[in-house]
């Protein structure tokens, strides 16, 4: 079995040396879905797995733009179309200054298992820029996004490739890509998802990944008898997910300590309660400012420059900024600890040595991919809404999303259960994610 997934190794990197991210991912899928494949006939000769890790079609584009000193600025565009085997494209953009090929093909290889976990029909795409969007004013993001839409609206359509946000993609942003794909199609469609509430959005989306990572973790605890209350919870990260899921985790009755950005983390004993996190709120999503002003107004906190969170002790920890944010020494540090439980709200933030170590120490571990999954989720009940032309209340689209997240833990559950009946979540989320995509693959032959 090693020398079948050293083999398939050996031929992923011969073709995609200088993607050390794109690589990690793949290699995470190949460990747990090739003794898996061997075990199964019908996926024999096949070469499903390979098939899955070439993208079907890969975009690359210049985005020219003017900034607010009338330079002519130069961004790299891209769009990932990585598999459509049970639905359209589907997977968010990223702005951000690191953004390169070898980070987006991880996040749309990544995607496809997500998507096919949430049990709606999407194929799995990511995209962005490494256009970085902080000190910009807010006229040079719109004339960044509407630069860069004029060339992506030609990759993607409601039915083709529906992009939505990811690190640097709000609200905003969303709408002026959409502005954009509109008057250039002259068509009002749902292409993009995210979109604002009142111009085919749908409701939750913007708390879906936070709540959904939460809901994924409620469900983990739960195997044990246990549950959020009472639990010091530690978050990283202070955007979109991160704000979420510590409102989520607070209202579950657990205490959230933590929250941090790319230049330190804050950390407030008495837990960050309704009132401070929607200051936090305010400093990131209305004056986009940085984590260490919440000990301005909340001096009993302390801001702790250039560090992560992972030191503070827990009992569950939510990695929720980005890809390899928590090493091998921060999840030993963890463990020992007492924290019990990790739910990855970011994508691939534990590396392989953190996962080894959560591993070793057997406890609950659930990777990006299947507890940060109500995000795209609810984008699929955006499209669906959106197709319909109706608008689903703030309940509804929150039961369809607590309901998802339990379907996908059952998922892992089914395919990840040890022989010591507790659950290897990876192994879960990979194989579950893997068979609905490759049957579909086999039943469409080989195109
Ligand atoms: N938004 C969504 O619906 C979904 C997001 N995700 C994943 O969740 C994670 C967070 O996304 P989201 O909250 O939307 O993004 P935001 O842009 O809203 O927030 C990102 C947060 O992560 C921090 N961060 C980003 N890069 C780094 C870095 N290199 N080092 C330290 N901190 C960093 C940012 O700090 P700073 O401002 O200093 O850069 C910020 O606090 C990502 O991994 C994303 O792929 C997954 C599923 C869906
Ligand atoms: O909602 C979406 O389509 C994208 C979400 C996303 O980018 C992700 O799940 O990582």
């Amino acid at each position: 079995m090693e020398l079948k997934i050293k083999e398939f190794m050996e031929l992923v990197k011969s073709r995609n040396n200088h993607e050390p991210e794109f690589l990690q991912a793949v290699q995470e899928v190949a460990e747990t879905v090739i003794p898996y494949i061997v075990n199964h006939d019908i996926y024999h000769g096949k070469n499903i797995l390979l098939r899955m890790v070439e993208p079907e079609r890969q975009i690359s584009f210049r985005v020219s733009w003017v900034d607010d000193k009338g330079e002519i600025q130069v961004n790299r565009g891209y769009r990932i179309q990585m598999n459509s085997a049970i639905g359209p494209y589907k997977g968010g953009l990223r702005f951000h200054p690191s953004v390169n090929a070898s980070i987006l093909k991880f996040l749309a290889f990544e995607q496809v298992f997500k998507n096919s976990l949430t049990t709606l029909p999407m194929g799995g795409g990511k995209g962005g820029s490494d256009f970085d969007p902080k000190g910009k004013s807010d006229n040079e993001i719109m004339r960044f996004c509407h630069a860069f839409m004029s060339e992506l609206c030609k990759h993607i359509g409601h039915n083709t490739d529906v992009p939505a946000g990811d690190i640097g993609v709000g609200g905003r942003e969303i709408g002026y890509m959409f502005g954009m794909y509109k008057k250039l199609k002259n068509s009002f469609t749902g292409v993009l998802t995210g979109k604002g509430a009142t111009w085919g959005g749908s409701l939750i989306r913007p708390e879906a990944t936070g709540y959904g990572d939460v809901y994924f973790a409620q469900n983990m605890l739960a195997t044990k008898g246990d549950s959020f209350e009472g639990k010091t919870v530690v978050v990283s990260g202070s955007g979109n997910v991160a704000q979420y899921a510590t409102e989520k985790a607070t209202q579950l009755g657990g205490k959230v300590v933590t929250l941090s950005d790319s230049s330190g983390y804050i950390y407030d004993a008495e837990g960050i309660n309704a009132e401070k996190l929607a200051h936090v709120m305010e400093i990131k999503n209305v004056r986009r400012g940085r984590i260490n002003e919440y000990v301005e107004k909340y001096p009993n906190a302390k801001f702790v420059a250039g560090e992560r969170p992972w030191s503070v002790n827990c009992d569950v920890a939510l990695p929720c900024a980005t890809q390899n944010e928590l090493n091998g020494d921060e999840a030993k540090l963890l463990v020992k600890n007492g924290c019990i439980c990790v739910a990855e709200g970011a994508n691939m933030p534990s590396t392989p040595e953190a996962i080894h170590e959560f591993q070793k120490a057997n406890i609950l571990f659930a990777p990006g991919k299947a507890s940060n999954a109500g995000g795209v989720a609810t984008s699929g009940l955006e499209m669906s809404q959106n197709s319909l032309r109706l608008s689903w209340t703030r309940e509804e689209v929150d039961e369809k999303l607590k309901q998802i997240m339990k379907d996908i833990h059952a998922s892992c559950v089914q395919y990840g259960t040890k022989e010591d009946g507790s659950v290897d979540y990876i192994t879960g989320a990979n194989i579950a994610g893997f068979v609905k995509v490759a049957d579909a693959m086999l039943a469409q032959g080989v195109v």
